[in-house]
């Protein structure tokens, strides 16, 4: 079956105004892209994906992944993996560390080697032993990307995850998150203030109304 994150009718209100209204389908290998004037409901409709959206929000409407409704399921069983503009690394970890954290638990040594096989597929061979302050912001960007991928989530939500690098890295590392979302066809919503983000996505584009 093909994976798919459906959003049915969902209808996003906070203190009683509507934010946003959206009824989509995203299927595996596909980036619904959203855009939008800042405080228009983008983070809070990816915090209502997540399950997480703040008390001071309501939102009526199903969330569908894979074909079953997820909408009392917690946030930690849904696997939704985010990418956040800032790569909020455990400052504590390793790099290794990091990425670990986030992966179903199982036998050491081959989680050991699954992290090695994907740094070294971005770029950080040997770099597990390394602690995040001590990386360049694309080399921190690139670990979150792992720590995420590696978590096996059934879809992916990024929330301007770019926006912070600069033009040559934030294009290469845009390359690198997409073509990991195609090889791995999972469903992915961005939301970003960048058109070329949009256009980098080939895929749907959703602009939302000025917010009130
Ligand atoms: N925890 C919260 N409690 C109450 N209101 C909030 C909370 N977080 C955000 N808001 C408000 O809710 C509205 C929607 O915010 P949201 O962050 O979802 O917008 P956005 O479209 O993602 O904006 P931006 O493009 O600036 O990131 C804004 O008016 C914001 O000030």
């Amino acid at each position: 079956m093909q994976s798919s994150l459906q959003i049915k009718n969902c209808q996003l209100y906070r203190q009683n105004e509507l934010l946003l209204s959206l009824n989509e389908q995203v299927n595996g290998g596909e980036i619904l892209t959203i855009m939008g004037p800042s405080g228009g409901g983008k983070s809070s409709l990816l915090n209502w994906l997540t399950g997480t959206l703040p008390s001071s929000f309501k939102a009526n409407g199903e969330v569908w992944l894979n074909g079953q409704n997820i909408d009392n399921t917690p946030p930690h069983l849904r696997h939704i993996g985010v990418l956040y503009q800032d790569a909020l690394l455990f400052s504590h970890l390793t790099v290794a560390g990091n990425i670990a954290f986030a992966m179903p638990k199982g036998n050491k040594k081959q989680r050991l080697g699954k992290i090695e096989h994907a740094l070294e597929q971005v770029g950080l061979k040997d770099m597990g032993n390394r602690h995040p302050d001590n990386l360049s912001g694309g080399q921190q960007a690139r670990v979150a990307l792992l720590r995420m991928l590696l978590s096996e989530p059934k879809a992916i939500l990024l929330d301007e995850p770019f926006s912070k690098l600069d033009t040559q890295l934030r294009v290469d590392t845009r390359e690198l998150v997409f073509s990991q979302i195609r090889d791995h066809k999972l469903p992915a919503i961005m939301v970003t203030h960048d058109h070329s983000d949009a256009d980098a996505a080939n895929g749907k584009l959703i602009t939302l109304s000025s917010a009130l």
